[in-house]
């Protein structure tokens, strides 16, 4: 780097002014950054919101439909949905996991049919349909993993069926991002794209998605055997170059904000669309210091996102995602 020295160089004429510091500003938030998750419940004409998570409710499915409208609206080109599942639905089997008729797959057709512009991702994992509330399938105390990847590959099929452009898998599993890109070709969706959860870790921020989405009292145990040890940066490059090589279109580390470092790698590495989740419990830390007063909600909300930016993210899943839209629209 060269620069003359003091005062030939004062790094403060470029910070004089508005428009000196928008000339220069290396990195920006536009809202077709943005990725809104959205909770998904039974019902008509409904809207519960979620004690941990002010500001965020569950939908019916009409509601989500509205909500992509609103995504449609503000420029927010993706919503992901994460359904809220009967204690009914939820067996050992994960049956419901795959039925075509199931609560996300109702609305990725409803929302595909009312807004097509707007494009639906989805989770894959069995914790919403699972008794044991893991990701996988539970035998003799333990979480399985090949007999889980194929419940997934049905469970992305039906997904695909269903009219859903972006598959989320997030259930850690070795092997599932093939299997999943196979079927997918096998049946005709070659135009579905993968955005792997490929660096997740095994995190106590998960806390009020899993209240809203109702598996906090059903899960036994933890998640450490599949999700990333918190300690580690260089496996989270191994898993990306894996999934990569599995056939994934794009990646994403989560949670977010404690995990800048590893978007920041990862980029650099790869050179890939690169994501990063916000997690519920990192939005519940920013909202809960916002309304006591401790900080400023909007710009600590747009302070946290433009930090993705910068850590060469090329998108954020956010449940600040309309706000943040919001205030960007002005
Ligand atoms: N496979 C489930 C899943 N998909 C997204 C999240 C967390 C999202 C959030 O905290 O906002 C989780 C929770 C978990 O792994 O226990």
């Amino acid at each position: 780097m060269t620069q003359a020295p003091f005062p030939l160089t004062r790094h403060r004429r470029l910070r004089a002014t508005p428009a000196l510091r928008a000339l220069v500003r290396e990195n920006t938030l536009t809202p077709s950054d943005l990725i809104w998750p959205v909770f998904l419940m039974q019902g008509t004409n409904e809207a519960v919101p979620i004690p941990s998570m002010p500001g965020v409710s569950r939908l019916t499915v009409d509601r989500a439909v509205e909500a992509a409208r609103e995504a449609r609206s503000l420029g927010i080109p993706a919503i992901c949905l994460f359904p809220y599942t009967a204690m009914e639905h939820r067996t050992g089997d994960c049956a419901e996991a795959w039925n075509p008729d199931n609560l996300s797959n109702r609305a990725i057709r409803a929302i595909k049919d009312a807004v097509p512009e707007v494009a639906v991702m989805t989770d894959i994992a069995l914790d919403p349909y699972n008794i044991d509330g893991h990701d996988g399938f539970v035998e003799n105390g333990e979480v399985v993993n090949d007999r889980t990847v194929e419940a997934l590959q049905k469970m992305a099929l039906a997904q695909a069926q269903a009219g859903a452009d972006i598959l989320g898998p997030s259930d850690m599993m070795d092997g599932r991002i093939g299997a999943i890109r196979r079927a997918l070709e096998a049946e005709g969706f070659q135009k579905v794209t993968i955005l792997s959860y490929a660096a997740k870790y095994a995190s106590a921020f998960y806390g009020p998605f899993r209240d809203a989405v109702g598996a906090s009292a059903a899960l036994k145990g933890d998640k450490k055997t599949y999700q990333m040890d918190p300690g580690n940066s260089d496996e989270a490059l191994r898993l990306v170059a894996r999934d990569l090589s599995e056939g994934a279109d794009m990646v994403m580390v989560k949670p977010g904000m404690p995990y800048l470092d590893i978007c920041r790698r990862v980029k650099d590495e790869f050179g890939v669309p690169t994501f990063a989740y916000q997690v519920s419990g990192e939005y519940a830390m920013l909202r809960a210091a916002a309304l006591n007063g401790w900080v400023d909600g909007d710009r600590v909300m747009m302070e946290s996102l433009l930090a993705f930016k910068r850590a060469g993210c090329d998108g954020i899943l956010t449940y600040f995602a309309p706000a943040a839209a919001r205030a960007m629209n002005g």
